[in-house]
């Protein structure tokens, strides 16, 4: 591993650290992110042998929890959880987040939803002034497949750049858990009034959820390259 990847990789692992060592105690529910730096929350929960249930946000998040050998759940037997602990792309001053770069928004959001709070867990280049400074990949959106051509039009009318997301090892689309496409609309920061512009994309006919997580989360924890962490 280069120098910079392993800096990111002790963020990540210092933010999944911390953020299990002040909120995870016996007992309780827990909604379990995606991403790579929920790896490390699942790791900790498991190194601390934490007797809490667990739901998942994503196939990769269940194979996480099961290899961990945790108790896992799902929200028709457990629709009330005490926390979810998840990644993020990027985080602004106003705690506007945008999540979905590995196409997990949908449940994610549902997990958190049903969750008393949303602790975020991110390395240092996912704190930003303005949504777009470092994450230059767009608004992940989840769309059913037959309505992705006209969503993407609108989204252009809104001054937004959507790609269709493609798979890397697959002919055509990336297929979502849920059997849906993702469309990143590009956009040119900063952001203006972003908690409407998550409402306007929300109410595309077609568009399933978006990746702008909007009022979620009241804590967020930043892993830095010394491998301590911020928060706020
Ligand atoms: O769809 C993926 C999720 O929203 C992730 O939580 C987000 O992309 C952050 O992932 P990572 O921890 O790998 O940076």
């Amino acid at each position: 591993m280069s120098n910079e990847k392993e800096l990111l990789e002790s963020s990540k692992k210092a933010a999944g650290y911390k953020a299990v060592d002040d909120y995870l105690s016996d007992g309780l529910r827990v909604g379990i992110g995606s991403g790579s730096t929920i790896k490390y929350v699942v790791d900790r929960i498991k190194e601390k042998g934490l007797n809490v249930v667990c739901v998942p946000t994503s196939f990769q998040s269940t194979q996480l929890i099961v290899d961990a050998g945790l108790t896992l759940s799902d929200l028709s037997r457990t629709p009330s959880l005490d926390i979810t602990i998840d990644g993020a792309d990027e985080v602004d001053p106003d705690f506007n987040i945008i999540k979905g770069g590995g196409g997990c928004q949908l449940q994610e959001k549902v997990v958190a939803y049903a969750s008393k709070q949303l602790v975020i867990v991110a390395d240092y280049t996912k704190d930003v002034k303005h949504l777009g400074e470092n994450w230059k990949k767009g608004i992940p959106i989840e769309v059913i497949p037959m309505a992705y051509v006209p969503v993407m039009k609108k989204l252009e009318s809104m001054s937004l750049t959507p790609v269709l997301r493609m798979a890397v090892n697959k002919a055509g689309p990336v297929v979502s858990d849920n059997g849906n496409f993702i469309i990143d609309a590009k956009f040119q920061p900063p952001l203006s009034n972003i908690p409407q512009l998550a409402i306007d994309i929300k109410m595309i006919p077609g568009v399933v959820e978006t990746g702008l997580f909007i009022n979620m989360a009241k804590k967020v924890y930043f892993g830095q390259k010394d491998g301590s962490t911020t928060s706020r």
